[in-house]
């Protein structure tokens, strides 16, 4: 396996950072003492060493320097900043992956030095949890082999599959930013249980282990969510009232609007 013996590096060990970090070390794909990260944030560094034993600095240039993969984990408004900093240590044996929402490629490319070898991730927070879903696209100077590895990082803490970048926008309004769709509906679907009078963490866990379930029968028996959702509806029942309810307040047309939006600011963001 291509990844045998290489090191990795975070620049940014901010909540995406951290949440990779954890989950890689955590999945045995890296050990920590072949793990780097730097920020400028001494906190989350401290905390990371402590809690996950990987090497810390605050200076970028070592983190680049000790690493084979380095990953860029910082907001897309400093990445060029961050990239002016790095490039001339970031040599052509070097495999960058970078994180970013709505930075492109090519735009990436043009920061580094030629021939840099670049592939873009779009991941999401669950890494923290081994279930992220991410999708990378492969740069102009990325090998297959680079893409496998990255495949590989990301498959170590959930699944990833690979897209053309044109598509990237789509990922990060579905699964980049989905997360934090799903999260209200838990809390929200817990509040009308805890109306009804069931204790609050009972209500949690129950509301969590459904979205689980249901997202596992999509995953697992293949069948349409619409099949799916009429083996619940029996006729006359209390599922079909609930599920009027929903259609009543245009819960389909919110979803389906929330990740537009979402994904027309990762456009935005390219710009
Ligand atoms: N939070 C999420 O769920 C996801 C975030 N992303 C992407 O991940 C990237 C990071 O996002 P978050 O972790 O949410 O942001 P964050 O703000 O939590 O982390 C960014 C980190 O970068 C550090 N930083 C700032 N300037 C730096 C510099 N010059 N050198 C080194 N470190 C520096 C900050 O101190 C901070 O710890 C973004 O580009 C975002 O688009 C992608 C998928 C999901
Ligand atoms: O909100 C954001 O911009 C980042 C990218 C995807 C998830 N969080």
């Amino acid at each position: 396996m291509s990844l045998e013996g290489k090191k990795l590096g975070f620049i940014g060990t901010g909540k995406m950072g951290s949440a990779l970090i954890k989950g890689i070390c955590g999945s045995g794909l890296f050990s920590p003492s072949n793990v780097y990260a730097s920020d400028l944030y001494e906190p989350s560094l401290d905390e990371l060493k402590q809690n996950a034993g990987i090497n810390v600095s605050t200076d970028n240039k070592v983190t680049v320097i000790n690493s084979d993969v380095v990953v860029l984990a910082v907001k897309p408004q400093i990445l060029r900043k961050v990239i002016e900093s790095i490039k001339e240590d970031v040599t052509e044996d070097k495999l960058v992956i970078s994180i970013a929402a709505g930075v492109k490629l090519e735009d990436i490319e043009k920061e580094f030095n030629d021939g840099t070898r670049v592939v873009r991730v779009m991941p999401n927070i669950a890494a923290t949890v081994a279930e992220a879903a991410s999708a990378i696209t492969q740069g102009q100077n990325a090998s297959k082999e680079d893409a496998e590895d990255a495949l590989a990082i990301f498959r170590s803490v959930g699944s990833a599959i690979q897209v053309s970048e044109n598509l990237m926008d789509a990922v990060t309004g579905l699964s980049g930013s989905g997360p934090a769709y799903i999260f209200p509906v838990i809390e929200a679907m817990a509040d009308g249980a805890v109306y009804e009078g069931l204790d609050r963490n009972s209500a949690l866990i129950l509301a969590a282990q459904t979205v689980i379930g249901a997202a596992k029968m999509v995953l697992e028996t293949g069948m349409h969510p619409g099949e799916l959702k009429d083996m619940v509806t029996s006729p006359a029942g209390t599922t079909i009232r609930g599920v009027r309810i929903l259609e009543e307040y245009g819960v389909r047309a919110a979803f389906m609007n929330a990740v537009i939006e979402s994904s027309n600011r990762s456009k935005e963001l390219a710009k």
